[in-house]
Formats: C-alpha cells, sequence, structure tokens
C-alpha cells in the first residue's frame, strides 16, 4: 500500500523517521512521501531522513508547547494552510492512504494530530488514518488526561486510527523512555511489513495481499490494532502447518500493539514467508481459529512472499475499540482529567466548526 506518512510532534517525527528508514532499507518503496511537524525546533533538528516543518514560531518560538494540547491545537489550526501546501508534491497521487502519526501524551502531535486530519480529510480523497501512540500505565495524569481527549476526538476525525499502547512492546521492567528505541523500531517493522505487506507483487498467485484488503478490514473506522509474530520455518510447507497456527496466535494473544484487543468488526490475517513454505491449508485453518476469536465474519487472508528463512504472521484487527484495554485506558484518562478538575471539551470540539470552516 502506497502511503504518505505525516508525524506531528516529538514521538510522531521519530516514528515516521523509523518507520521511512525501515521501508527504505529493505527496498519496499510503499513510503511515498514522509513530513515531521513540530512547534519544538531541536526535535526536528534530531531528525535525519524526512522533511521537517517548524508549526507555531509565532507563539511558541520554537520551543514546543509544554504538553499543552490546546495550545497543540491551535497552532495547527493556525499553520495549517502552510502544512497543506508543504505536502503538495509529497502526497502523490499514487499514495493510497495517508498517516498522521503522533504521540497522544504530548501537546503538539496529541492536539495538532486531530486537527491535522480534520484538513486532510477535506482536501484529499485517500482514507486518512491516525498512527496513535498511548502513554504507559505509569507515564502521569497530564499524559493520560491529553490521550484521552486526543483519542476521542481522532475517532471521530480519521477513517481508522490505529493504537500502539507504550505498555505493549518493551520489556516488564524496563521504564517506557528507556524502551522508546525497541518500541519505535517494532512499530516501524511491523507497520512498514503491513505498508509492504499491500503492495503487487508481479508474477506470484492470487493469494497475496493488497491493499484494497487493508482498507476494507479498516473500514469500519473506529480503533485498529495490529499484531505480529514469526518463527522459523521448515523448509516443506506440510511442516508448517503448525508452525503458521502458531505464529497466527501469537500475533492475536501476546504480540498485539493494544493488549488483550481480540474483538473486532473485521480482521486480516497477513502470512509473510517464502511462497513456498507456505501451507494452504494451516493458512485456512488460521484464518478460521482469527474468526472465531475475533468474533467476525469478515476475516480476509493472504500472503506476503518475503525472501526469509522464517515464517511470520500479521493480524491487523478493525473496529476493535471494544477491548478491556481501551476502556481501562479511557477509564484512567477520565479519572487524570477529573484529579486536575478539567472540565474543557475536547481539543478540537473546542475549536467550533465557524473557526475551521473560516480557514477555507
Ligand atoms: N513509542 C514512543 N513514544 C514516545 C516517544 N517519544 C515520546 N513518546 C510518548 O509520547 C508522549 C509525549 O508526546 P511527545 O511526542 O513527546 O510530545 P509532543 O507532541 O512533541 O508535544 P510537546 O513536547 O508538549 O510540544 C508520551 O506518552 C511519551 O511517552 C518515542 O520515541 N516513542
Amino acid at each position: 500500500m502506497k502511503v504518505a506518512l505525516i508525524g506531528v510532534g516529538q514521538a510522531g517525527g521519530k516514528v515516521t523517521e523509523r518507520l521511512t528508514r525501515f521501508d527504505a532499507n529493505m527496498g519496499f518503496e510503499a513510503v511515498q512521501g514522509a513530513l515531521a511537524i513540530n512547534s519544538a525546533k531541536p526535535d526536528l533538528q534530531s531528525l535525519q531522513f524526512v522533511d521537517t516543518q517548524l508549526i507555531g514560531a509565532d507563539r511558541v518560538n520554537g520551543h514546543g508547547v509544554g504538553g499543552d494540547n490546546e495550545l497543540g491545537a491551535e497552532i495547527m489550526q493556525s499553520d495549517v494552510q502552510q502544512v497543506i501546501s508543504n505536502l503538495d508534491g509529497r502526497i502523490t497521487s499514487r499514495a493510497e492512504a495517508i498517516f498522521v502519526v503522533a504521540g497522544l501524551g504530548g501537546g503538539t502531535g496529541s492536539g495538532g494530530a486531530p486537527a491535522l486530519v480534520h484538513h486532510l480529510q477535506r482536501v484529499y480523497d485517500v482514507p486518512v488514518y491516525a498512527l496513535g501512540i498511548l502513554p504507559g500505565r505509569n507515564e502521569g495524569a497530564l499524559y493520560q488526561a491529553n490521550a484521552g481527549r486526543s483519542l476521542k476526538t481522532l475517532l471521530r476525525e480519521a477513517d481508522s486510527t490505529l493504537l500502539i499502547d507504550n505498555d505493549a512492546w518493551h520489556q516488564q521492567g524496563e521504564s517506557v523512555e528507556g524502551a522508546f528505541e525497541t518500541i519505535n523500531d517494532k512499530i516501524a517493522r511491523r507497520v512498514g511489513l503491513l505498508f509492504a505487506a499491500g503492495e503487487v507483487v508481479d508474477g506470484v498467485g492470487e493469494s497475496v495481499v493488497d491493499s484494497s484488503e487493508i482498507i476494507n478490514t479498516l473500514r469500519s473506522g473506529g480503533v485498529s490494532v495490529l499484531g505480529y509474530a514469526s518463527e522459523v520455518a521448515a523448509e516443506d510447507s506440510s511442516e508448517n502447518i503448525r508452525t503458521v497456527m502458531t505464529v497466527a496466535r501469537q500475533a492475536l494473544l501476546t504480540g498485539t500493539s493494544m493488549p488483550d484487543a481480540t474483538a473486532a468488526d473485521a480482521a486480516l490475517l497477513v502470512i509473510a514467508g517464502r511462497p513456498e513454505r507456505i501451507p494452504r491449508k494451516g493458512v485456512e485453518k488460521a484464518r478460521r481459529w482469527l474468526e472465531d476469536e475475533t468474533d467476525s465474519m469478515q476475516v480476509r487472508g493472504g500472503d506476503f512472499p518475503l525472501e526469509s528463512d522464517r515464517l511470520g504472521a500479521l493480524v491487523l484487527l478493525g473496529g476493535a475499540e471494544r477491548s478491556e484495554r481501551i476502556e481501562a485506558f479511557m477509564q484512567r484518562a477520565r479519572e487524570a482529567k477529573r484529579a486536575q478538575g478539567e472540565t474543557k471539551p475536547d481539543v478540537v470540539d473546542q475549536l467550533t466548526d465557524d473557526r475551521l470552516e473560516n480557514l477555507f
């Protein structure tokens, strides 16, 4: 799937850069263009692999918004025309989707990403998705409250919001900050493989995934979740039936970006590996298992031919907001908001539709 990536804020920029680099190193060419936007100049200067744009210089002079996500939303609103013109040529007609990437706990990404998605939806015909990073449990009340407000608005504005829980992909005992490198690397690999899986590969069979299957899986909107697991494969495909089941189970049950999210409106199972090692029978069995497990009748499946000694399973869930983990997060965000005595409406809500209209 050809995508354009726009990172907002520090986490957004770092993850966008990682993803772009992974895609280039692997030679996938799924990432068609990438731009990192921030109100903090030093954060942009540390990026080497993507184009950058500073916003809000008149308000915060390149120093960031210090966790104030209302200010983050406001400066995005003020500078959105410049952002949109900067995207000209970066989002080409080849792009099949746009992903806006942001950490939802801070200020610039948390407030800026929903506002930007809102505007992109008016300008572009392709789906505009968000890739949102939720703060880990121990990340402090401001982050939780910010992320809760940002997420509510993103769910309304984006065609689907792919969530990554910062607690999902790091070792126990390791601090979240210490684990950023690992987490970002895992996001880049998994999401990068998903994009690449949707690329049409010439000369291979009809069981190969294409981008419409990703888009259809995400069609119901709401929250989406991505899981991955891999194992060494045997040379003979018939010996890999159990391996396919194992990696599919691990991808969903222990490898997802939002642990415990299993119920979904739709799902996509992608099996990656050398085509001659992928057992059709195993893939079919794993797909049926996924149907039961997600309680969804819409489970798509396909292969992703990849030169590797391993077999990998990618599981994408669409419409997965009914999970306990997301409910627990929203509860945490509500409590944090209450503890701060906040009664303010959600980030973009308070920038009334009139003001949004006036920008166009
Ligand atoms: N996974 C991951 N999360 C990050 C990273 N950097 C920051 N975060 C998370 O993102 C949230 C903070 O957002 P940032 O992106 O740092 O903040 P910002 O959007 O730049 O906003 P301001 O700094 O307030 O202007 C917190 O939940 C952090 O844990 C990173 O490199 N990887």
